[in-house]
């Protein structure tokens, strides 16, 4: 918006709270200033941002520009402008990260898998997490052999059939990891989540396939076998918006970006880091998603197998949006309860108004599919 759109009444209103932090922050009168950042509380600018959302303003002192969000142009930094966040279904529950061990017996992990989900929920979980590839050993030898027909489901899919079962026989939330996933003649690496009444709420294909070629340490190549997914996946649940990637995902930070400008609370990335990356890359990714965008970030590998063709790093790990880590563990089998506290996103984002300081003047994310679906 113009200034002129802003009516007088309102800048005026905006002007004073400015005036008034500027008292408390200056024995300077504004006029004598010329360069001044304002401290408004925090709740005037939410107030403003809530009624003037898709308006920029500009206020002017003696011909000397002392404050102009619309040279900046924040709001149009994200393309369709950024979601508030929404108010979250709860402020605090518990999660649950389930680090199994994986074997080449299918319907032992299936098993194995539904008591760590009973033993999480025991515990107070509302939320649990699986890792990638928890039914399968991680090879690309191993994914047709151990791909199921989600759609199709029931038999076609015991791993999905179990995660629906449990979810509503505990009333929990389940991100229930990854599985190979076969659709006519395509394999996918996808994450299903599940509601509290077993349905399945989200199915996430793995949209960055892992292709890495380090000679003497790793190589491996997903595509020889899988195809890769062609949507962002993001869900509300009963334990807030979640955005969904599968490990490799995670070091795609547009993804999630996307899902912040979006309205996420916490993003969830199932993943099998590997001994080599594993050291340097897993909690530095996590902690990088989780800081610029402000929000929570949980990670859950399987444990590690060191006979295995693929050896998982391990060390599962949950993120708050300061970049904390908050809970972690090492490389064996473990469940990590830990609590999320919705109420700190709203803390952090007004102690570091990032959103309110990006410059859309100078660059923009354009998420695609809502920019084709308006
Ligand atoms: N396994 C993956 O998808 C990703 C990984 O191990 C890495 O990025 O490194």
């Amino acid at each position: 918006m113009k200034s002129s759109l802003v009516s007088s009444k309102n800048l005026i209103r905006l002007q004073s709270a400015i005036s008034r932090s500027f008292l408390q922050h200056s024995s300077k009168p504004i006029s004598q200033t010329p360069f001044f950042i304002p401290i408004i509380p925090t709740n005037t600018i939410n107030l403003y941002n809530q009624r003037y959302q898709n308006l920029q303003f500009q206020i002017r002192s003696n011909s000397t520009s002392i404050m102009s969000s619309s040279a900046f142009k924040p709001e149009q930094a994200r393309l369709p402008p950024a979601l508030p966040l929404p108010s979250p279904p709860l402020t605090k529950f518990k999660i649950g990260i389930c680090q199994l061990a994986v074997t080449p017996d299918k319907e032992r992990n299936i098993q194995h898998a539904r008591k760590a989900i009973e033993e999480a929920a025991q515990k107070g979980a509302q939320l649990v997490v699986l890792p990638e590839i928890w039914n399968s050993p991680y090879s690309n030898d191993g994914f047709p052999v151990y791909a199921e027909d989600i759609d199709a489901g029931h038999d076609a899919s015991p791993s999905t059939a179990m995660l629906s079962e449990v979810s509503s026989r505990l009333k929990i939330t389940v991100v229930g990891g990854s599985i190979p996933e076969r659709c006519g003649d395509k394999l996918y690496n996808t994450c299903c989540v599940f509601g509290t009444d077993g349905k399945l709420k989200a199915k996430h294909r793995k949209i960055h396939l892992f292709d890495i070629d380090i000679p003497g340490k790793i190589t491996f190549m997903e595509s020889k076998t899988l195809t890769a997914g062609e949507t962002p996946t993001i869900v509300d649940t009963d334990v807030g918006r979640i955005g969904v990637g599968i490990c490799y995902d995670i070091r795609f930070q547009e993804l999630a970006m996307i899902y912040a400008s979006r309205g996420a609370h916490l993003l969830c990335y199932p993943g099998a880091f590997n001994m080599t990356t594993g050291p340097l890359h897993w909690e530095l990714l996590q902690r990088a998603r989780a800081v610029d965008n402000q929000l929570y970030v949980a990670t859950c590998s399987p444990a590690r197998d060191t006979g295995a063709g693929y050896v998982a790093w391990g060390h599962s790990t949950l993120v708050g949006p300061f970049g904390e880590v908050l809970a972690t563990t090492e490389h064996d089998e473990d469940i990590i309860i830990a609590e999320i506290d919705y109420s700190i996103l709203e803390q952090r984002r007004a102690n570091l108004p990032l959103a309110k300081q990006r410059r859309g003047d100078l660059y923009q994310l354009v998420d695609i599919r809502r920019v084709s679906a308006h």
